[in-house]
């Protein structure tokens, strides 16, 4: 490097005398800028570090497996790595690979009008369900517990054919409905500047085998680009642009309004309203974009490197509002790690809270973040959570839950903690 500056000094000082000189000095100093460029290309070769150009991407998708750029000395600025379709890793959304997905987890909202918010396990035996809860099964009428059996038969059955039903919505809503805006394909100019220098941030210390030094943690990021941590492992960060938000705002409002009743299938036993993005076809140009260019590196700087191998997701919206939910309860996500990120911003109300691991008894004083448009809060999945009604207006938030089968085979699934064996 000390050779090629010596160069480019020289050669700078040749151009400035070229006025004093006259034209003699004029060729010493086309020559001096000759040599500076040919050395400059030749030594950025030998470096890996030619800037831009699709080869780049390739390279960047080889040294990594998650298509991350990598190599010392690698200075270019954040890229979103386009996901070829033949790409290995990101296979969008899989089916839970978990037995708990058809046993644990089922919520009961109402009773007879009658607000129960409660968690149940339910494995499709009624008297076993019965003798499990009896304690529960005493505050609940005869008329609560049928009403209460028959949402819980239904969510199974939503359940067990939830893949092939999804995939039958997605083929409709590919052939029946019409885009207004191109929101699903995400590009570099959708996110927020706070979130590209964190990223080129993250980049920076990439070493060679481009993955980050051991010594890198989340606690040098936070303030970086506007990076909050709200409390140990929660953190906030502007992603998307208030133009991008609208766009995406805009095009789901239409969605709602022209799709049929039956494209509109809740996501979860919780939310009632939104819409699952992988039905909308936004697998390949946007979660995929997100999982593989943002999450998987953003992850495993603030997380540690085991956390940084997500592979399929789960992205959908939630709405509240008045033709909407209203609140949603306390609960945990099918999720390794989540990104909650809100694209509205006309509402009052709506605040996300969180009430520490729930492997642990709910904490008593929530940590609360009140939402921001264009803002990503990320968090893990396993975290107790809830969000506060929405009071005024319309509130639209994309979550991905972020998934990886790595993780849950080593480590245990996210939703019971056991290992889940391999398919
Ligand atoms: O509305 C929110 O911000 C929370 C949504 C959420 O936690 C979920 O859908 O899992
Ligand atoms: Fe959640």
């Amino acid at each position: 490097m000390d050779v090629l500056w010596w160069w480019v000094e020289r050669a700078v000082r040749a151009v400035s005398d070229v006025g004093d000189s006259g034209n003699g000095m004029t060729w010493v100093a086309i020559a001096c800028l000759a040599a500076t460029a040919l050395l400059y290309v030749v030594l950025a070769a030998l470096l890996g570090n030619i800037a831009d150009g699709s080869s780049d991407d390739n390279k960047r998708r080889q040294r990594h497996p998650h298509g991350r750029g990598g190599g010392v000395l690698q200075s270019t600025s954040f890229k979103l790595v386009p996901v070829h379709p033949s790409y290995p890793a990101p296979r969008g959304q899989l089916v839970p690979q978990c037995q708990c997905f058809l046993t644990d987890n089922y919520f009961i909202d109402k009773l007879g009008g009658r607000e129960v918010r409660q968690h149940v396990s339910y494995n499709g035996d009624d008297e076993a369900f019965c003798k499990k809860n009896a304690r529960l099964l005493r505050s609940w009428t005869a008329d609560e517990l049928n009403e209460a059996l028959a949402i819980l038969r239904d969510e199974r059955a939503r359940r067990e054919h939830a893949a092939e039903r999804s995939k039958e919505r997605r083929e409709r809503i590919k052939a029946e409905y019409t885009f207004i805006t191109r929101c699903k394909e995400l590009q570099l100019h959708h996110l927020r500047p706070e979130i590209r220098s964190l990223m080129t941030a993250i980049e920076e210390t990439w070493t060679m085998d481009g993955r980050l030094p051991p010594t890198t943690n989340a606690q040098a990021l936070v303030g970086t680009a506007r990076l909050l941590e709200l409390s140990p492992g929660i953190y906030a960060v502007p992603m998307f642009t208030a133009k991008y938000c609208a766009e995406l705002e805009k095009e789901l409002s239409n969605f709602r309004h022209v799709a049929s009743k039956d494209l509109k299938q809740s996501i979860n036993s919780m939310n009632k309203h939104g819409v699952s993005l992988h039905e909308l076809g936004f697998t390949p140009t946007f979660s995929n974009v997100i999982m593989a260019s943002i999450a998987n590196p953003l992850v495993e700087a603030l997380y540690g490197a085991e956390f940084a191998t997500l592979d399929h997701h789960k992205c959908f919206t939630v709405e509240y509002g008045e033709k909407a939910d209203t609140d949603l309860s306390l609960h945990y996500d099918h999720s390794l790690i989540t990104f909650n990120i809100c694209i509205t911003s006309l509402f009052e109300g709506g605040d996300l809270q969180f009430f520490g691991d729930s492997r642990a008894a709910p904490r008593d004083t929530p940590v609360t973040w009140r939402h921001r448009c264009g803002w990503a809060v990320i968090h893990r999945g396993r975290g107790w959570h809830r969000a506060l009604p929405v009071r005024y207006g319309h509130r639209t938030n994309i979550i991905m839950w972020l998934r990886s089968r790595r993780h849950s085979r080593e480590v245990g699934c996210d939703m019971c903690g056991k290992p889940v064996v391999s398919k």
